[in-house]
């Protein structure tokens, strides 16, 4: 296996060389190709890989190598969202959203967020907010189109050019032109009416690294109602050379109810948590840190904690 690991590291390493020496990301078909490589290196998850042990030296490689991915998959959504945005006035948008390349990631990966989160909410959420939505907000359009008719969805944006252009993608619909509004601001600078949504999105893009993460989730939990849901993006064994990952520990002041690695061809994992101090959220003992609640999905590990102490970590088969 370390054989086998190590193979596949170095097939990355000369992916990024590649990449890193590109003159620029936007789409082309060189980029594509590379891009697409990388994707289909880093999807298999039958390894034991764990990028955080790893040399320094691949470490830094990786931190690099997540912020060109960050910026490749800003270009792509400003690209499509572009093109669909010139369509004829007489075309929705949104009828043609499967020319974007990994539009059908976006419907697993929705109906995967759906699924987790209807196991951990009583109610349908009434507003949701969407924090990194991007020139092609497709969490929020599958979310609003196939699962959640009759929610709002918010989406903060640091970028006004990705908001001009999100906010044209849905004009022309009829439903979704009321159900989705746009904010241009730093989430870091959202601070007024952060209480009022039932569920907050953190895309994996916002915070590219662990300390800008962590500010991130950290101001998310300021600002939450307690209660309210927030739902992560992380990553897992290979695919951690694409995006940062959320570990437990970064959720100080929630309740961790599941963590879900995907073993197909969706590359993010999904995180759950809810913010403490509602009534369902003191933990064991009165104790208010990071709690774990029963997952019934896939393997998790689960890290009781008092606050700055691990307590124990345990792994919960999945309860069927
Ligand atoms: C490219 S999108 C990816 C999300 C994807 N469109 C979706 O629907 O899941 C990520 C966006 O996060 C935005 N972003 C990055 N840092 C941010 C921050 N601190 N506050 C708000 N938005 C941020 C970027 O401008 C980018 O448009």
């Amino acid at each position: 296996m370390a054989c086998k690991n190590s193979l596949v590291v170095k097939q990355i390493i000369d992916l990024y060389d590649q990449i890193s020496k590109l003159e620029c990301l936007k789409p082309s078909k060189n980029v594509d190709t590379l891009f697409g490589q990388l994707v289909s290196t880093c999807l298999p998850t039958d390894t034991n890989i764990d990028v955080t042990k790893m040399s320094d030296e691949v470490k830094d490689m990786r931190s690099n190598l997540i912020k060109l991915c960050g910026e490749a998959e800003g270009y792509l959504e400003q690209h499509f969202s572009t093109i669909l945005g010139s369509l004829p006035e007489d075309q929705n948008p949104l009828d043609h959203l499967n020319i974007f390349p990994y539009y059908s990631n976006y419907l697993k990966l929705g109906k995967l967020e759906y699924d987790l989160l209807s196991q951990h909410s009583s109610h349908v959420p009434s507003k949701i907010a969407f924090v990194g939505s991007g020139p092609m907000p497709l969490t929020s359009i599958v979310l609003a189109k196939f699962h959640l008719p009759n929610t709002t969805f918010h989406n903060f944006d640091i970028d006004s050019h990705a908001n001009t252009l999100a906010s044209s993608l849905v004009s022309r619909d009829q439903d979704l032109s009321k159900r989705m509004i746009f904010h241009t601001t730093d989430v870091l600078n959202a601070t007024e009416g952060l209480d009022q949504y039932d569920v907050v999105f953190l895309a994996a893009l916002v915070g590219m690294d662990k300390e800008a993460k962590v500010k991130a989730i950290e101001h998310l939990e300021k600002h939450m109602a307690p209660g309210a849901i927030l739902m992560l993006r992380s990553a897992h064994a290979l695919r951690a050379f694409l995006y940062p990952i959320v570990d437990s520990s970064d959720l100080k002041g929630f309740q961790l109810l599941t963590i879900y690695h995907p073993t197909d061809d969706v590359v993010n994992s999904v995180v759950i948590a809810r913010k403490l101090g509602g009534s369902t959220t003191t933990g064991v003992n009165g104790t208010r840190g990071c709690m774990f609640m029963p997952c019934n999905c896939s393997k998790v590990h689960a890290i009781m904690n008092n606050r700055c102490k691990k307590m124990m970590i345990e792994e919960f088969s999945a309860i069927e």
